[in-house]
């Protein structure tokens, strides 16, 4: 049937905009045990960057419960001495974050008017990256040159890839930031020499600029309030971290004048010695955290992973003669003929994905719900199973959907496997199969469910019987009441 294609085909398809990922809860992981570091060689730009927070009174030597720090992943933060949960780790006054103020109060401000926060951030980036007398220096120094996401891999790298839906975001996203460049190359850089060195703007600048505020960026300082806060941005994720408030806080504090600061808090409790840590995002997929941090989590040991998960596209075809009267319900309960799901790895399909199958799946005998009369109910009616017929055609479609999808893939779960035993795999390679062995483990898992409904199609209750019931014509076994056989009879 139609619907059985479409599902099929929807199986596979990667999400509609690389803007719109969505997010999903997610359970508890066991924490790792934190390591305590020891740093020996001096970092001479994180020194730069502490003399000059120093100086503009952000941070002090004798007060710090943190300092910068080498650490595995980088540069970090170590605790300076015992901090508890809670605690306040850093305060970093407004007039030293990166922000749309910041470019509008610049030589380049009055280009800034209509642009989107990020791209004005990024291209005041981008100048101020190549000024060498930049007030920001010891702020820029610190920046990574080059970042994990697969925005930045080659090729060959970004082979590693084929079939998951992690590269189709990647190559949606560097779309979107080049026609972002683009659009910004015509308008203000072009026509403004004076100001803008043409060549420093390119689309490699432009990627890097939007890189680094995705991995350093974080709530509530995202979106309109976009802002790249120097030291606060020095803290690293912690896999299975728990937080029970947001480590980052926009607060006021002095007392003469109050002035807005970013308050960060520990999130746990740190021995002297040991590095400070957060959670980037606990409802965040391993795809997303590849994208905008360039890092996965992955436990070995127990092989499952919340982390993992495959975003499924279901939509009603447009060719359905149906469509009108599907969409109206499907509209009527908040949702459109194209709807994304975000299945997540252990947790099965979610019953509003099941529901909305069954909609798209209705037709024959059961198109009878489709009826007016229906309209108000029939989305509590398709919560449940229906009829065989129509079971039986979700399962098929969901059972070819996700075949279809796992062959797509090159390599096999098993294959991946055995690769993440090595642990003298680059990260990009790791993040790689990290994210495509995921994806397949969840296909897998989704197929396997649909499978094992399709075994038991018999067993199941459905619209009729749940009706006769409901009128007190079948009794909890199934049978028809003696009130039944005997109106029969009559
Ligand atoms: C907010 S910055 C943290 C500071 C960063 N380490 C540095 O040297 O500038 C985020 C970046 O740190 C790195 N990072 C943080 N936590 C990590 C982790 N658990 N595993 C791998 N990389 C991590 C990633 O490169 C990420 O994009």
């Amino acid at each position: 049937s139609s619907s059985t294609s479409s599902a099929a085909a929807a199986a596979a398809s990667l999400p509609a905009s690389p803007l719109h990922h969505r997010s999903s809860l997610r359970t508890a992981r066991a924490l790792p045990t934190l390591l305590t570091i020891t740093t020996s060689t001096t970092d001479i730009e994180a020194e730069a960057l502490w003399t000059w927070l120093a100086q503009k009174g952000a941070v002090s030597d004798e007060a710090t419960a943190v300092r910068p720090a080498c650490v595995h992943h980088g540069r970090g933060l170590l605790a300076h001495r015992t901090i508890s949960q809670g605690d306040e780790l850093l305060s970093i006054p407004r007039k030293l974050w990166i922000n749309l103020e910041t470019v509008k109060a610049s030589a380049i401000g009055r280009f800034c008017e209509g642009l989107k926060p990020w791209v004005a951030i990024a291209l005041f980036l981008v100048r101020e990256k190549a000024q060498s007398n930049s007030s920001w220096r010891p702020y820029l120094d610190i920046l990574p040159q080059a970042l994990d996401s697969p925005l930045f891999w080659s090729d060959e790298e970004l082979a590693e890839l084929q079939g998951t839906q992690l590269l189709g975001s990647t190559l949606g996203y560097r779309e979107y930031v080049e026609s972002e460049v683009n659009e910004l190359f015509d308008k203000v850089i072009k026509p403004n020499p004076d100001l803008f060195d043409s060549s420093l703007f390119t689309y490699d600048a432009f990627l890097w600029a939007f890189g680094i505020l995705r991995s350093r960026t974080f709530a509530p300082l995202t979106g309109d309030e976009l802002a790249l806060v120097p030291l606060a941005d020095l803290v690293n994720h912690l896999a299975g971290l728990e937080v029970e408030k947001p480590c980052w806080e926009k607060t006021t504090a002095g007392i003469f004048t109050r002035q807005e600061v970013l308050l960060m808090r520990a999130a746990k409790t740190f021995h002297a010695g040991q590095e400070v840590v957060m959670q980037y995002g606990k409802s965040k997929n391993n795809a997303q955290l590849a994208l905008d941090y360039g890092l996965v989590e992955y436990d070995a040991f127990s092989g499952s992973n919340n982390r993992d998960s495959f975003m499924l596209t279901l939509e009603i075809p447009k060719s359905d003669r149906l469509f009108d009267d599907k969409l109206d319900i499907a509209q009527l309960n908040g949702l459109d003929s194209s709807v994304y799901f975000d299945l997540t790895r252990g947790q099965g399909p979610p019953e509003s994905m099941l529901t909305f199958l069954r909609l798209t799946a209705l037709g024959g005998s059961d198109a009878f719900l489709l009826e007016a009369l229906f309209r108000n109910t029939v989305w509590d009616h398709l919560s449940s199973p229906v009829s065989r017929d129509n079971e039986e055609s979700i399962c098929e479609a969901m059972i070819e959907g996700c075949k279809s999808a796992l062959y797509g893939y090159q390599s096999t779960v098993e294959e991946d496997l055995l690769l993440l035993n090595n642990d003298n795999l680059d990260p990009r390679t790791r993040i790689a199969v990290v994210v495509r062995q995921g994806e397949k483990c969840v296909l897998q898992e989704v197929q396997t469910w649909f499978e094992a409904r399709m075994n038991e199609l018999d067993q199941l209750e459905y619209y009729a019987e749940r009706r006769l019931r409901d009128l007190g014509l079948l009794d909890e076994k199934g049978n028809m009441t003696a009130w039944a056989r005997a109106s029969f009879i009559i």
